[in-house]
């Protein structure tokens, strides 16, 4: 069975805001890519974040995904340069309905692309270093796992450039960390949270000294992930997502019509078989 451990072989398109890689078989790695502006997320990324996960959603050589950031930091958030182009566009126009077209077409497009992490069956891993600011955050609470190294930083900061966030993260953080009073504090302070608090909050669950061990472990991580049945991992992350928005009854509804199917997949079987047997877990077949 071939394996993608060469990027080339993953087959989805190239990108200007994002580098890809693969450093196991599998495991396929994200940064955000403009270093030298702070990550900062302009127009062509965020349709490129988008873009990309949905390819990897169809992609079999894709069994996991890390997040992180490339250069200096994670993101600063928003490009407040980019804003301009949005500006520039809204004053071609004085009526209230055509300029509210314009934003919405934006904010939702922008909203999709969050969204597509969490449509996304393949388990995704945030690595947070340095900061994470505002788009930062709303773009880590759709990631499955989180994890951020000793000198991380969030902070919900729209509310310091004038706006109500609108992209994830008022609706996703209070799913993530529990409580909303610490969540509504974030939000209308845009007050820095610092890794400890993150870690204590449940917004990580794992602190690495510094990105390159986080990067080691992270990889280490998702290896062990890639090579567990991506039926049963992709349907756990299906379920996750599912319960996480219906109640607990509707929930179990919903994986016993899944399983009903998935369970009759040689991976069931061949896992089950391995377990019982103390084997070795077997290989398992793209999906
Ligand atoms: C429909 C919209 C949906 C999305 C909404 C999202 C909203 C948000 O993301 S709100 C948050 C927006 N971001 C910020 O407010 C971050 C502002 N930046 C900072 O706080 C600091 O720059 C940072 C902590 C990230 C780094 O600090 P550091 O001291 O290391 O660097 P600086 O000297 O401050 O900055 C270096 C140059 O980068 C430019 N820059 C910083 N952030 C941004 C940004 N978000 N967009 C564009 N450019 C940014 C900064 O102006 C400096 O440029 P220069 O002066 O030319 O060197």
């Amino acid at each position: 069975m071939s394996t993608a451990a060469d990027p080339k072989e993953l087959d989805i398109p190239k990108f200007k805001t994002l580098a890809i890689s693969v450093p196991k078989p599998f495991v396929v790695h994200v940064e955000l890519n403009r270093p030298d502006k702070l990550n900062s997320m302009n127009d062509t990324m965020w349709h490129e974040i988008g873009d990309c996960f949905d390819a990897l959603n169809g992609n079999d050589n894709c069994r996991i995904v890390l997040l992180s950031g490339a250069g200096k930091l994670f993101t600063a958030g928003l490009d407040f340069k980019g804003m301009v182009s949005i500006g520039e566009q809204l004053s071609q126009y004085e009526d209230v309905a055509r300029r509210c077209k314009i934003l919405k077409e934006m904010i939702t497009t922008y909203q999709n692309s969050i969204t597509s992490l969490e449509k996304c069956v393949k388990p995704v891993i945030g690595l947070v270093h340095n900061a994470c600011i505002g788009g930062g955050v709303d773009l880590i609470t759709a990631t499955d796992i989180r994890y951020c190294t000793e000198d991380a930083v969030f902070q919900v900061k729209e509310v310091d450039i004038g706006m109500a966030a609108d992209v994830g993260t008022l609706q996703r953080l209070p799913r993530v960390i529990g409580s909303m009073s610490l969540v509504n504090e974030l939000a209308f302070t845009a007050r820095k949270m610092l890794a400890p608090e993150a870690n204590e909050c449940g917004l990580v669950n794992r602190v690495f000294k510094d990105k390159e061990s986080m990067i080691a472990s992270a990889i280490g991580i998702a290896g062990e992930i890639a090579e567990k049945s991506p039926v049963a991992v992709q349907g756990t992350k299906r379920s996750i997502v599912y319960s996480r928005d219906h109640t607990v009854q509707e929930g179990l509804d919903d994986i016993a019509i899944w399983n009903q199917t998935m369970l009759q997949s040689e991976d069931f079987m061949n896992a089950s078989v391995a377990q019982a047997t103390k084997s070795p877990p077997p290989p398992f077949a793209k999906l």
